[in-house]
């Protein structure tokens, strides 16, 4: 049986999590190849020492890939490619992967946004790419380590819209055969909106506060703040036609409960953190984008994304 060639890049707070749980998983064993793909510090360091993930999931917290690369045009050929990058890398990734993929090259992205299936596409028209969400709680302690906090992480993944004849059945098996909790679904879209309702609002409203997940569900200035925007998202799907439940902005408060209190989101982090590129785009300016294409009303999106990108951050209500 051919080995089956699967590569990570980029090992954040996404790709050092589900990366880690393959790596330990396959590096035994001859029919599966885990290689990362990590840039500067984290190539080094992960070289070095291996992946760091701290987890209370895993006692040994140290994992091996088979092979370790700086580029995508360092690696032999690829079955599949797991794209777990901030969505300002997306683009750059895509450019350099079109050259690799061939039309039985699979793409798996692990990022949030409601528009990464068109994005990669526009650039990589053939292979197959899989639609997905993701749920975890995980981030960059330093370069070469991930912490990982509350909820076991988990995958939505769909079936290729253009190429609804491959069943990614086979790649499915082999991620939750290395403990990663995933549904296969024949439409993952309206899991992808559904995480998008949620992560777009309580990332936005997190980020300008610098409050957790839990403190963002009980204290009733910032609830309402997440729920007017969860509005403005729930008018855009319905002007798309995306099937979502009617209780969407309920059933979105429930989830954000389930999350352990103290729980950053990872627009949150970034933004208080002070660093240069955030995915403030991908949660507020797409939403304030739909809005103009659809002519639906998006004033609460937009008032918070002025304020974010205006450094109006203090954990003081409106
Ligand atoms: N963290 C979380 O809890 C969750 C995040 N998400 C989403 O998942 C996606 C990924 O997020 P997350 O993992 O947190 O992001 P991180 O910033 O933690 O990790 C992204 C990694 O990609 C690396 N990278 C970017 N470009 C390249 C490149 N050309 N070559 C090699 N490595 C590269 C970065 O390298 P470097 O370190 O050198 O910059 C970084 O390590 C985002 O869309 C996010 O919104 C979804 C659910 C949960
Ligand atoms: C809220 C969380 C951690 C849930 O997966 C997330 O998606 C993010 O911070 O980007």
């Amino acid at each position: 049986m051919k080995t089956k060639e699967i590569t990570i890049i980029g090992l954040g707070g996404v790709g050092g999590y589900f990366g880690f749980k393959l790596a330990q998983k396959y590096l035994s064993d001859e029919s599966v190849n885990i290689s990362f793909i990590a840039r500067e510090q984290t190539y080094k360091t992960v070289k070095e020492n291996g992946l760091t993930l701290l987890s209370a999931e895993h006692e040994n917290s140290v994992a091996h890939s088979k092979q370790i690369y700086k580029s995508i045009e360092e690696l032999p050929e690829t079955d599949i490619f797991v794209v777990c990058v901030k969505e300002y890398d997306l683009e750059n990734i895509c450019q350099q992967l079109k050259n690799r993929v061939n039309d039985e090259t699979v793409i798996l992205p692990l990022m949030n946004g409601v528009d990464i299936y068109e994005r990669i596409r526009k650039i990589i028209p053939n292979g197959i790419v899989l639609p997905s969400c993701v749920y975890v709680a995980s981030h960059i302690k330093e370069k070469g380590t991930v912490e990982h906090k509350g909820n076991p992480g988990k995958i939505v993944m769909g079936k290729d819209p253009k190429n609804p004849e491959y069943d990614a059945q086979e790649i499915a098996n082999l991620l939750k055969a290395a403990g990663i909790d995933l549904d296969y679904k024949e439409n993952s879209f309206p899991d992808i909106w559904t995480k998008y309702f949620f992560i777009a609002s309580f990332g936005l409203v997190t980020a300008r506060y610098n409050k957790s997940i839990g403190q963002v569900v009980e204290e009733p200035a910032l609830h309402n703040r997440a729920a007017l925007i969860m509005k403005e998202i729930e008018a855009i799907a319905e002007k798309k036609e995306i099937s979502i439940p009617e209780d969407i902005i309920e059933k979105t408060f429930q989830k954000a409960a389930s999350f352990p209190y103290h729980t950053p989101t990872s627009l949150q982090l970034d933004v208080q953190s002070g660093k240069e590129n955030t995915e403030l785009e991908l949660f507020a300016g797409a939403i304030i984008d739909y809005g103009k294409v659809l002519a639906v009303p998006v004033l609460e999106t937009q008032l918070i994304y002025d304020e974010i990108a205006s450094g109006i951050l203090c954990p003081f209500l409106p």
